[in-house]
């Protein structure tokens, strides 16, 4: 069949097979033309391992450092009629590299929330790895189901306590308009630390540790974003920031367990991917970094940030800010690109975007995650969904 971009609201609900592999080609180009980094950890696990900042981080330890991983993550299996989940093909293509490099590279499919995802995980590793010596947790979800109640949990996407008002912007249309978002209730805030807080990372490394397949000196990563003032009513002081300030927390407990270098919270730059398209207000906020991180020069998408996290900020001795966490979001969160775009976000309107924000690449990064809109591939051709790249 011939394999189009199926738009519906903030996701794409098919996915390009060719598209999808060459994306990974093109990750694992950008670190291999950088050349080795030099890291102990060469048994890695990677929890979200499949898009965005997981499926970097499983490319920089395996292409950059020669690691072996296993990697976890959530997809949808193809028909013959149907596309996979983009994360389906980037998976088969990323072990297919993998092992053509010589790398271990397996992967395990399912709900990384439940018990029976964390023991099939442990035996991948106990047979292929033996044990850790890093884990990436790179989860984005908006829903989790509580493996000791069976209660399932959604998370929301709102401030605390009080109604916002902010721009926005419709990515289909272009239109900027003022959006209103209502205050969370109790229970949406507490479910949202349920799904995006640091409880599951935390289960995830009692039961790493208790199965003993984690290395004496492993260390654990776990991504946040913290922002800036524009984004701040509605991410870092909302329901989401609210959950990502409960991984401090639970950093904090895991460093108390095994050591003071076993645990840290990394924030990172905002960029596109699936779940960063779906929160309100980012995508505008977004839209507007790209333009002028580029024209400053300081612009990254997910390879190369990861990158500079392996290759720069985790090189001993590793730099920590006042609350212990690792700092990637420097160059987004510099005074001098935080002026730049407040002075723009003053002046943003359906009119003003297109001087002064990207909305088309941003749409073209965005359709990247599914594999479309990628130089070399013949989109006109036609392919098997079944297809491994
Ligand atoms: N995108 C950004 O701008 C940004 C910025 C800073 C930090 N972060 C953080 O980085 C982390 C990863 O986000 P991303 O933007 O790369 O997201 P993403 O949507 O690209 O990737 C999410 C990954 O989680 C997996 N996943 C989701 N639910 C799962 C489940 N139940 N079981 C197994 N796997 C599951 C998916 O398969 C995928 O591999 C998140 O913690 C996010 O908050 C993102």
């Amino acid at each position: 069949m011939i394999i189009e971009p199926k738009i519906r609201g903030f996701i794409c609900t098919t996915a390009h097979p060719v598209g999808c592999a060459t994306n990974v080609q093109r990750q694992i180009d950008h670190v291999q033309v950088k050349g080795p980094l030099d890291s102990s950890r060469k048994r890695v696990l990677v929890i979200g391992c499949s898009t965005g900042y997981g499926l970097a981080s499983r490319i920089v330890t395996t292409f950059g450092a020669g690691a072996d991983s296993v990697g976890v993550s959530f997809e949808k299996e193809p028909t013959e009629s149907k596309t996979a989940s983009p994360g389906w093909y980037n998976n088969r293509a990323f072990e297919k590299r993998a092992k053509a490099a010589g790398r271990t590279a397996v992967t395990v499919e399912g709900d990384a929330f439940s018990d029976t995802i964390k023991a099939d995980t442990i035996a991948q590793i106990r047979e292929h790895l033996g044990q850790v010596d890093l884990v990436v947790y790179s989860l984005a979800s908006p829903v989790r189901t509580d493996p000791e109640t069976g209660t399932v949990y959604r998370s929301a996407i709102k401030p605390m306590h009080s109604v916002v008002h902010s721009k926005t912007l419709n990515t289909s249309t272009g239109e900027v308009s003022e959006v209103e978002v209502q205050p969370a209730t109790d229970e949406e805030a507490e479910a949202t630390v349920k799904v995006m807080g640091g409880e599951d990372w935390e289960r995830w490394i009692a039961a790493l540790s208790k199965a003993g397949v984690l290395a004496d000196d492993f260390t654990t990563l776990n991504y946040t974003y913290l922002g800036s003032e524009l984004t701040w009513p509605i991410y870092h002081k909302g329901t989401l920031g609210h959950a990502k300030a409960d991984l401090d927390r639970a950093a904090a407990a895991i460093r108390e367990a095994h050591g003071p270098e076993s645990a840290f919270v990394v924030a990172l730059k905002a960029v596109v991917t699936q779940a960063s398209s779906a929160i309100p207000v980012v995508p505008l906020y977004g839209t507007l970094l790209l333009r002028v991180m580029d024209e400053m020069g300081l612009e990254e998408g997910c390879i190369e940030h990861i990158d500079r996290l392996f290759r720069v900020k985790l090189q001993k001795p590793v730099a920590l800010d006042d609350d212990h966490r690792v700092r990637v979001d420097d160059w987004e969160l510099s005074d001098t690109v935080q002026k730049e775009m407040t002075t723009r976000w003053d002046k943003l309107s359906t009119d003003t975007l297109p001087n002064l924000g990207d909305l088309e690449r941003h749409r073209e990064e965005f359709l990247k995650l599914f594999g479309f809109g990628i130089g070399g591939v013949d989109y006109s051709a036609d392919v098997d969904p079944r297809t491994i790249g």
